[in-house]
């Protein structure tokens, strides 16, 4: 794509978009966040090096806070209309909850398309948690709904979550990783029914069933894609 072409319903759904050397920076910021996140859950430090490292995170926070935040609005608007920039694509899409590369608090889980299957992987720490050990139950909804959306890649239509049943099978481990896989199960207009699975050592610990909603024109398969 140029620079002046990208187009929201054209984008791959939660993939990276190339890095400007902005970015690099911005993904290198969040990597080193995530570590923080990760190693901060029950550290062994003394407290002394606890105080000195709340005082330079406030410090810091309040750095970062006397910066102004780019607006989402116009960027949003020329993305809509398929004449955002590759910096717009990036303003947009690298902060995206759970796969955005610069989004301190996403794992990251990574997803990606293998003919008509999105397939994900993700390994979660201890920031993670609901059962001991065991990735929380909601943090799992919330990959699920991400996974099974870019559905959305294999068809024309952009949607919302209608609804998500979720059969939790086993528990989800941490630090172990999770493979995902969604399918496109059938389409009726504006809705998409999906089914959505995850493993971890072979074994399924996740069986989820959702519909999503077309907002505008209905849901129909892409060229190359569905039933032949
Ligand atoms: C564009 C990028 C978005 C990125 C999203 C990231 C993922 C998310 O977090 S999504 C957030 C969670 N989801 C939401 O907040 C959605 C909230 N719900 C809504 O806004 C609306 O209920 C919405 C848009 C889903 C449907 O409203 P509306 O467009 O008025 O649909 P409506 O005309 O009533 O129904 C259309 C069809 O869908 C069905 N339907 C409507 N709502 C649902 C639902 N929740 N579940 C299942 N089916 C539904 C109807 O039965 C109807 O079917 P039929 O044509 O067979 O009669």
């Amino acid at each position: 794509m140029s620079e002046s072409e990208y187009d929201l319903q054209q984008l791959p759904q939660s993939e990276p978009v190339a890095a400007n050397p902005e970015y690099r920076e911005r993904r290198r910021l969040a990597a080193a966040l995530r570590r923080i996140i990760d190693r901060l859950v029950r550290v062994e430090a003394p407290q002394q090096k606890l105080t000195q490292w709340a005082d330079q995170a406030e410090q810091w926070a309040d750095d970062v806070a006397s910066h102004p935040r780019r607006q989402q609005q116009p960027l949003l608007m020329r993305l809509w209309t398929g004449k955002g920039s590759q910096q717009d694509a990036l303003d947009m899409g690298d902060h995206d909850i759970m796969t955005g590369l610069s989004a301190a608090m996403a794992p990251p889980l990574e997803l990606w398309l293998d003919g008509d299957v999105v397939r994900g992987r993700a390994t979660l720490g201890p920031a993670w948690q609901g059962p001991p050990g065991r990735v929380h139950g909601g943090v799992v909804a919330l990959m699920l709904d991400i996974l099974m959306a870019k559905c959305q890649d294999l068809v024309h239509g952009l949607g919302m979550t209608g609804t998500l049943n979720i059969r939790y099978q086993a528990g989800t481990p941490l630090r172990k990783e999770v493979l995902m896989e969604a399918r496109i199960q059938r389409i009726e207009g504006r809705k998409m029914f999906v089914e959505g699975r995850f493993f971890v050592d072979g074994e399924q610990t996740v069986l989820a069933e959702g519909i999503w909603i077309s907002m505008q024109e209905p849901y129909r398969w892409r060229d190359g894609h569905g039933p032949q």
